[in-house]
């Protein structure tokens, strides 16, 4: 630290150094100067005129300049285009920064300040720097004005926080910063005085790792008065109290415990010259890293409540699902009166049974729905619930004829891939066996992939041909379900994929990561832009949402990260290259090595809303072209479903989430599904998908190939499909949370009223991805049976989740 200079050392601070009248006595020295004209317009001269006051006339509680240039310094850094400073005072950070800010492409910065005298005198001075384009002085205090300015929309991100107010609300604060997503990785957090006077519930804080925080937010605080730490000094705590009465701090903000700071002090001095201790935060994540949607703060208070909420919900929601469940009856029997006077379908050839595995799942129901359409043949429908539990949706649905019950796959693919017989699988074989099932069309969950598989081969064994079925072998169903052997499949088969590593070692992942750094920054000769995301290679509900970007901003937080990821050689971990991009999902039949039916969209959040891409678009061909030549390197044998995610690179970064039809597509596959595709929904009332599953029955042999027999070349694709949505997920996350928070004092107007209508949108023109008209009881049982039990049932058991997907009638434990 260089030597304090003494020249510009502010005159000493006495016992009341502010509040007596020298804040408007400075305004009275800076508007008499005779160089007005010349200070008008120029921060640096204002600064130079305020300056002077503290050095000549009184002290002046600014940040002052040896302090200022480390956050000027930061600024020129982050390049913040919104800065939030907490304590304004006269302005003297406020201008210093605020230019700095604007030189550095800043656009708002918002300088918050209780005193409304000091937020005049600030106003002031900031108009007489003419910096009052981009500051905008917000009077009030803090916590009531970061509510109201995210409420109304006005704030919604900060990139840059300064800290400079009253000492116990630095951490009130920041808990609301989080809580309120205002905070999030790569907002940088600058604090005053944390040394000196001090504050340790601060730096408590922001040095906890994420379980210090979860563990000190359940333990009971017993050394606070009116929500104020004990730790402070008296003097600290009623410094503002003679003008403003008592402070009133916002202790019912939690914060965001997911979020880990990395801290940096940095030394410097008053403007008396007295050393200070400063200091300067970079935020950086742990669990559950960045993830796709926005940190929402669980206002709920306990699972208990959550789940009662939710069943209530479904008891509130009753009546009117019902009265639409009479209405579609009613309009069914009114159509079959009609459309036997107008005859039936023509039966065609012999009658076959189909079966259709995972018919809880909207998947499944809507591809029995389609091939109900083919009346002349038989659906049967299987699922697995608990025993004694008629609890799934698929069961009632009009297009089965008969429903059976499976017992659950076994969660262990490594134990199931062992054995040859597991009760799912024998529970399969028998229906198998008992319906003598023609074709089998497995639309099963991840879980049991790989017992599938093994269903499938047993099947093509025992029966020689004769019952056809629409799922991979095991091997195949491995290679391409599990990320590192689909991502070795794929560049053996010269397709593009992300740079991927295999990592069964935290060093070696820490490893690849300096390497590639240094590699990239030898070859450019500046910083790297590359980065990296990790993924289990197993599955993983806790981690999958993660989208942390690696390297961090240091190489400690890279490794703090690293060492918490449940990384062994049993449980690889997998280095992928980020591609910037939005992503999308495709679902494809494939017969015999050749693609017969596909829809591609882009993906959504916990994939609950489809809007199938043209087919004739340049992004769908590609992402076909794509799938067709994965489907002929499988052979004659391959036959099942395929599914893809996809990451679109795009040649120009900004136009990340708008898809620009124009570009070339250079799409990676990140990811292979071997199943069945929630967006096969987009294929409803499409009846050219259910003769292409009925063409594998017209198939003569088994080695026969499939273009002697096919009727035709064309794949069945969507065209210009209506949108779906779930009505229940979007009832709760765009109408009731929206609402709740807003309540709550949580969330803003204008995103509630966003929410609101996207919600009466899809309520009026998308279209349910279960609601059936003429098969309305699925519907009517997921919601008034079948979600109700689960909430009941973790109500009475305790587990606890954090995300349910309303589609694939799975929960996310957490
Ligand atoms: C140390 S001074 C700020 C100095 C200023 N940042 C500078 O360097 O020029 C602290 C200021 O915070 C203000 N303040 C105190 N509590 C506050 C609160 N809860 N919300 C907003 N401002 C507050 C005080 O009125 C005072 O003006």
């Amino acid at each position: 630290m260089a030597a304090f200079d003494q020249n510009k050392a502010y005159s000493t601070q006495e016992e009341i150094f502010f509040d007596d009248g020298r804040e408007i006595e400075l305004l009275h020295f800076v508007y008499s100067k005779p160089e007005l004209d010349d200070i008008r317009g120029s921060p640096q001269l204002v600064l130079k005129a305020i300056d002077e006051f503290a050095r000549t006339r009184k002290y002046l509680m600014n940040v002052g300049e040896d302090k200022g240039i480390i956050v000027t310094s930061l600024i020129t850094e982050v390049k913040p285009k919104v800065m939030v400073e907490l304590g304004g005072y006269i302005g003297y950070s406020c201008i210093l920064f605020g230019d700095a800010f604007r030189k550095a492409g800043g656009k708002e910065y918002f300088s918050l300040e209780r005193n409304p005298e000091f937020a005049a005198v600030i106003m002031s001075l900031v108009d007489l720097a003419g910096l009052s384009d981009v500051v905008k002085v917000v009077v009030g205090s803090s916590d009531v004005s970061i509510k109201r300015l995210h409420a109304t929309g006005q704030l919604q991100h900060i990139d840059l926080l300064f800290l400079d107010h009253y000492k116990p609300a630095y951490t009130t604060d920041l808990k609301l910063c989080e809580e309120l997503n205002l905070i999030t990785p790569g907002s940088v957090l600058a604090a005053d005085n944390v040394i000196k006077p001090g504050n340790p519930p601060y730096l408590e804080y922001v040095r906890s790792s994420t379980e210090e925080k979860k563990a000190a937010a359940k333990r009971e605080v017993t050394d606070m008065t009116n929500g104020v730490d004990s730790r402070f000094p008296g003097r600290t705590v009623q410094q503002y109290d003679k003008r403003l009465g008592q402070a009133k701090l916002n202790v019912a903000a939690k914060g965001n415990p997911n979020l880990v700071y990395e801290s940096k002090l940095h030394n410097s001095f008053e403007p008396t010259g007295v050393p200070s201790r400063y200091l300067i935060l970079v935020t950086t994540l742990t669990s559950p890293r960045m993830s796709t949607t926005p940190y929402r703060p669980p206002f709920l208070p306990s699972h208990f409540i959550k789940n009662s909420l939710l069943i209530s919900l479904s008891l509130g929601c009753l009546p009117l699902s019902s009265m639409l469940v009479f209405l579609s009856v009613s309009f069914r029997l009114l159509h079959c009166l009609f459309s036997s006077r107008t005859g039936q379908t023509v039966a065609n050839g012999p009658r076959k049974t189909i079966l259709i595995t995972g018919v809880s799942m909207a998947k499944g129901l809507a591809l029995a729905r389609i091939l109900h359409e083919h009346a002349h043949h038989r659906i049967v429908g299987a699922d697995d619930e608990p025993v004694l539990c008629a609890l799934s949706p698929g069961r009632f649905s009009h297009a089965i004829s008969k429903f059976y019950r499976l017992d659950s796959p076994t969660l262990d693919s490594g134990d199931s891939r062992e054995r040859d017989t597991t009760p799912y699988i024998t529970s399969l074989l028998r229906v198998i066996e008992i319906e003598n099932v023609d074709l089998w069309i497995s639309c099963s969950s991840v879980a049991s992939s790989v017992e599938d598989g093994k269903v499938a081969e047993i099947v093509e064994r025992k029966t020689r041909g004769k019952c056809r079925v629409v799922q991979f072998g095991v091997q195949m169903t491995e290679r391409l379900h599990e990320k590192d052997r689909f991502t070795t499949y794929m560049k053996e088969l010269g397709e593009r994929v992300p740079a991927t590593w295999i990592c069964e070692r935290k060093e070696s992942m820490e490893m690849i990561l300096s390497g590639r750094e240094d590699a990239a920054k030898s070859r450019s000769g500046k910083e790297t832009s590359m980065q990296f995301i990790t993924k289990s290679v197993g599955l993983s509900d806790s981690t999958r949402a993660d989208m942390t970007l690696l390297p961090l901003p240091t190489l400690s937080a890279t490794r703090a990260y690293i060492s918490q990821l449940p990384m062994s050689m049993k449980n690889p971990w997998l280095l992928q290259e980020f591609i910037a991009g939005p992503e999308f999902c495709t679902h494809a039949l494939v017969v015999r090595g050749r693609v017969r039916a596909f829809v591609a969209c882009p993906s959504s959040e916990l994939l609950m809303n489809y809007k199938a891409l043209p087919p004739e678009s340049e992004l769908s061909r590609a992402m076909l072209q794509f799938t067709k030549r994965v489907a002929k390197s499988g052979g004659t044998g391959f036959t099942g479903h395929l599914s893809f995610d996809f990451l679109l690179r795009m040649k120009d970064s900004r136009v990340g989430d708008t898809l620009n039809e124009t570009q070339e597509p250079e799409l990676y596959p990140i990811e292979c599904n071997p199943r069945a595709h929630t967006a096969v929904v987009l294929f409803r009332g499409m009846k050219e998908l259910g003769e292409r599953y009925l063409e594998i029955l017209e198939v003569d042999g088994m080695d026969k190939g499939f273009r002697g027999v096919s009727k035709t070349h064309h794949i069945a694709m969507p065209n210009n499909p209506p949108k779906y949505y779930w009505v229940g997920h979007d009832l709760v996350t765009l109408l009731i949370l929206p609402v709740l928070r807003l309540l709550s004092g949580w969330g803003s107007l204008r995103e509630a009223q966003k929410d609101a209508s996207n919600f009466i949108t899809h309520l009026l023109f998308w279209k349910d991805g279960t609601f059936e008209i003429w098969d309305p009881l699925p519907f009517w049982w997921l919601y008034h049976v079948y979600w109700p039990m689960q909430f009941l049932n973790c109500i009475v058991t305790g587990r606890k989740w954090s995300r349910i997907n309303v589609s694939t009638t799975k929960m996310f434990e957490c």
